[in-house]
């Protein structure tokens, strides 16, 4: 996928491209996790302003994130015909450059993968032929650690939102039952591009993610944005060290639009390759999406209907990527739209 042929060429025509407006004057909200007294204020407030935030001092080993990278960089510089006997991806295994199920396709190649690990274990076979235990354990340990610390980060949202108990929201990603899922993504560089036109070739197009919240770490080449709430794009500094937290769709409907999900998207860079590892978690499928009873004012409307997790996923999967997805779920809504 790096030396591109003419019919690779071909192909990003069809790959959207653009000139963004990218904002540099704002900041990105950077919250220590060692103080987690302060940190519970200013999660709300990174929640309520960007619906996404960074954090450093989290508890997630280095070393196991750097291994895991090193697998990952490993799986996605084999050849093209090695990789897609790890595909295709339904529901879960290799996918390049199509994304999802209905159309959308960007400048990326990836590993989707359950969090269960029994289906963790069935897909280290296919991913890493040579040695699929020390896959299998990698992405278990980096699971659980990236587990906890998203735990800490819903508990830290109880705490400055006042909700009691302050496991509320983490319980739902703890139950066994949880839907989560988690993402290995590989933009290759394309310098073709930047020489034919010095446009930005999208790599994961613009879109919020459908679950409670996603926890992710990229290497150090830049690409991800995020949408301001006025709509303009600022770009997320890349670094090793911190995690990066998205506000999902699940979380915006249990706040009552108090947080917003948040419209990001990534570039693909001209020379280098950017590699990023996300978790997703979502709640266990029969879980009630709704505003949580504590959280309303005296007289305040829920803003959505109420739902099930599964029935948000089913519509979610149905949808492009750059849909608003929750729109059909908005107390307002046409019945059977
Ligand atoms: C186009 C799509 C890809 C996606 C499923 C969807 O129909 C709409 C949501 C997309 C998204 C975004 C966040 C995660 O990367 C993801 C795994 C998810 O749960 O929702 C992807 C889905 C995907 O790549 O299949
Ligand atoms: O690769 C990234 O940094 C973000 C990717 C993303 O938004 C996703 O996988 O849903
Ligand atoms: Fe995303």
């Amino acid at each position: 996928m790096v030396v591109l042929s003419q019919p690779s060429l071909d192909q990003l025509s069809l790959i959207k491209t653009c000139k963004p407006a990218t904002n540099f004057s704002t900041s990105i909200p950077l919250i220590d996790l060692s103080k987690p007294a302060a940190a519970a204020k200013l999660v709300v407030k990174a929640c309520q302003d960007f619906g996404f935030f960074k954090v450093i001092n989290h508890g997630v080993s280095m070393e196991l994130a750097n291994k895991l990278e090193t697998e990952a960089v490993k799986f996605f510089g084999l050849s093209q015909s090695e990789k897609n006997k790890a595909g295709p991806v339904k529901p879960f295994g290799y996918g390049s450059k199509a994304i999802g199920q209905n159309g959308d396709i960007g400048w990326i190649e990836y590993i989707l993968l359950s969090t269960d690990p029994k289906l963790v274990a069935q897909a280290s076979f296919n991913i890493a032929k040579e040695n699929p235990e020390n896959f299998r354990s990698l992405v278990t340990d980096y699971l659980e650690a990236v587990k906890k610390l998203s735990y800490e980060i819903l508990e830290l949202i109880a705490d400055g939102l006042e909700l009691k108990p302050r496991n509320t929201l983490r319980t739902l990603l703890e139950d066994e039952e949880s839907d989560s899922v988690f993402r290995l993504n590989h933009y290759p560089p394309c310098p073709e591009l930047q020489a034919l036109s010095g446009e930005n070739l999208v790599g994961f197009g613009e879109h919020t993610d459908p679950q409670i919240i996603s926890v992710g770490r990229s290497n150090t080449t830049s690409g991800l944005q995020i949408s301001l709430q006025e709509g303009t794009w600022v770009s997320v500094p890349p670094d090793h060290h911190s995690f990066f937290v998205i506000v999902g769709d699940s979380l915006q409907v249990m706040t009552n639009g108090r947080f917003k999900s948040v419209k990001h998207r990534v570039f693909a860079d001209g020379t280098k390759s950017r590699y990023s590892m996300i978790y997703f978690g979502g709640p266990p499928l029969k879980s009630k999406l709704n505003a949580l009873p504590s959280l309303m004012k005296a007289g305040e409307q829920s803003l959505y209907k109420e739902f099930t997790w599964e029935e948000y996923k089913k519509s979610a999967f149905k949808s492009r990527l750059g849909d608003d997805r929750l729109s059909l779920f908005e107390a307002s809504a046409i019945a059977g739209r």
